[in-house]
């Protein structure tokens, strides 16, 4: 009797696998160890004896030996085949690795992607040669702009200070460049100093922020100094440094029209003190003013970084105000203290500020500012008088960030992380720590907690359309303006920052200023008396 199809389960005896004829080729090919060998088909003929099985019988057991040998030819070829391939591809990588390292060499301008695109396995030089010629990490392959490592590892040899295994097939440690992204042509030469790159392995062995320091050299020749109004202390004072800085100085004094109206009141004395008649002249003053002094509390050295829309000379800021965290220096000292700054060198804390503008309904995208608003501590986007929540949407590099529901939202600086950031809950932060600020203002969402965005990010806060009331933005706590549905203020660091000067240096400075400011984490400090571990 014919069977009408061969569908059925053997052993195969070298283990219990099941052979599927109805399988298409392609899974009859997969499954080639099951036809490990044809013994497989022998065995099961031999369980079926030939004699008395009629013609179409032993005609099928014939063929079904046919295919084992046919199969087992395939498995071999499909061996023999994916050597020969795993053999050209180990060639190509030695010849792509080879011309990788002649490129390197040539130092081709303006080509330093490593692509190989052209390299065939066809075009092969002898590998032998290239195993015994070249030993070496291509450190001098790295380009002057980009930063790049890689190095190849040889038979026998591994580098001692990697877990590389010690194996009989050339190595290569994958080449890579790093390139800092940002905005401008000449983006690649940002920051190197910041990444060293030593056979694969990143380090920072620079710092970005150090202490800055400023050496004169060439005398300062004329000073600003800023004065707080209204108060009787500060005038006294101003009138006195003014007094000394000219006759045992030598220095030219300018100060603002109101200031020289009340020494002038005083004395005709004064009379030699500068100052400006129309407001443009301001825009020029950081080209003739060598050094400020403020004379007030922080709102004062607010007030002289808003007085400087473009580069700040160095301020010297003296203390007049109640807390004082921008103020480090103390009046009573105050010869001592500017004798030591006019002859420097002066340790400098390099305070950054963001550039805001705002835009009339976004989806016109026009700029309501030709100049952008300069803000030394933050800008504030709040609900102003309206009893509705704030409805804010913010985006970072145009990426949806969140949507700030709640009294509103503050984007400070590190300088103004002391100030009302921290008020709202925002961390605190060193000044000399390049960063956005993102503090939300009472949101209503208990898990809307503050964040600190990297330096280079623009931020975009948005009113949208939907919006139930407009909202109101500050600067530095000044300077109020209605952003209407449609309107967005967009946020960035700003390339000027305020260097003012420290007593010692910025992070003294820092430490001193929160701990003398808000009396940071004060504690009677638990006594030895008492209960301990044994
Ligand atoms: N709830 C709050 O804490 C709150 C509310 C509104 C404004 N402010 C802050 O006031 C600033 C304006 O200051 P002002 O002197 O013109 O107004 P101001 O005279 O009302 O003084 C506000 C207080 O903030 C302090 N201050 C300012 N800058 C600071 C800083 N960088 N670090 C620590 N404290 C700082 C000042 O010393 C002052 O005591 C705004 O930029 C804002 O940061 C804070
Ligand atoms: N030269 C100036 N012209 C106009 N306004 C100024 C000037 N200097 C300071 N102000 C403003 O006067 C206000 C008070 O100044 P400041 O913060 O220096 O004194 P304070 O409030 O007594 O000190 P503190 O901020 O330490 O409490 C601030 O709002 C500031 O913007």
């Amino acid at each position: 009797m014919a069977p009408s199809k061969f569908d059925s389960s053997a052993s195969c005896g070298d283990g219990d696998a099941s052979i599927s004829c109805s399988k298409t080729e392609n899974s009859v090919a997969d499954s080639l160890p099951l036809f490990h060998s044809e013994k497989a088909v022998e065995e099961l003929l031999q369980e079926t004896p030939l004699q008395g099985m009629d013609d179409h019988l032993i005609e099928f057991s014939e063929a079904m030996r046919t295919v084992a040998k046919a199969l087992r030819r395939a498995a071999e070829a499909k061996a023999s085949a994916q050597a020969e391939a795993a053999e050209w591809k180990r060639r190509y990588e030695l010849e792509r690795a080879r011309n990788m390292e002649l490129k390197h060499k040539e130092q081709l301008p303006g080509d330093h992607t490593g692509n190989f695109d052209g390299v065939r396995a066809g075009n092969l030089v002898n590998e032998q040669v290239w195993q015994n010629g070249r030993n070496e990490h291509s450190e001098e392959g790295c380009m002057e702009h980009g930063i790049c490592s890689h190095e190849v590892l040889h038979n026998g040899e591994s580098d001692s200070s990697s877990n590389v295994a010690n194996n009989n097939i050339m190595m290569r440690k994958a080449s890579f460049k790093l390139s800092w992204r940002c905005k401008g042509a000449n983006g690649d030469q940002h920051k190197h100093d910041v990444v060293s790159f030593e056979r694969g392995n990143i380090t920072t062995a620079e710092r970005s922020s150090k202490q800055i320091s400023l050496k004169w050299e060439s005398d300062p020749q004329t000073v600003f100094i800023l004065t707080k109004p209204n108060s009787v202390s500060v005038r006294i004072l101003c009138a006195e440094m003014v007094r000394w800085l000219k006759e045992h100085k030598k220095l030219n004094i300018y100060v603002e029209p109101r200031v020289r109206a009340e020494l002038l009141t005083e004395s005709s004395y004064f009379n030699f003190v500068q100052t400006w008649k129309e407001e443009s002249e301001v825009m020029l003053l950081h080209t003739q003013v060598d050094l400020v002094i403020t004379l007030g509390g922080d709102g004062t050295v607010l007030w002289a970084a808003s007085m400087f829309k473009g580069p700040v000379p160095p301020i010297v800021p003296f203390s007049l105000g109640s807390l004082g965290f921008m103020t480090p220096f103390h009046t009573e000292h105050y010869r001592d203290c500017l004798d030591s700054i006019l002859r420097g060198p002066i340790s400098i804390t390099l305070r950054h500020r963001l550039q805001c503008t705002v835009i009339r309904d976004a989806a016109k995208n026009e700029y309501e500012t030709e100049e952008p608003i300069l803000v030394l501590n933050e800008v504030t986007i709040d609900r102003g008088i309206s009893s509705f929540l704030t409805n804010l949407e913010c985006y970072c590099d145009n990426s949806f960030v969140t949507c700030v529901q709640g009294d509103g939202l503050i984007l400070s600086t590190t300088s103004g992380s002391t100030a009302y950031s921290l008020a709202a809950g925002g961390s605190m932060v060193h000044p000399q720590v390049p960063g956005i600020l993102f503090t939300p203002i009472c949101p209503h969402s208990l898990s809307f907690r503050p964040l600190i965005l990297p330096e280079h990010v623009t931020v975009r806060v948005q009113v949208p359309f939907n919006s139930r009331s407009p909202a109101w933005a500050s600067f530095d706590g000044k300077d109020r303006k209605k952003l209407e549905p449609g309107d967005a203020l967009v946020c960035s660091m700003a390339p000027w920052p305020v260097p003012t000067a420290c007593p010692v240096d910025s992070t003294k400075d820092f430490l001193r200023s929160i701990h003398d400011g808000l009396h940071w984490n004060l504690r009677k400090t638990q006594s030895f008396d008492g209960p301990r571990d044994s």
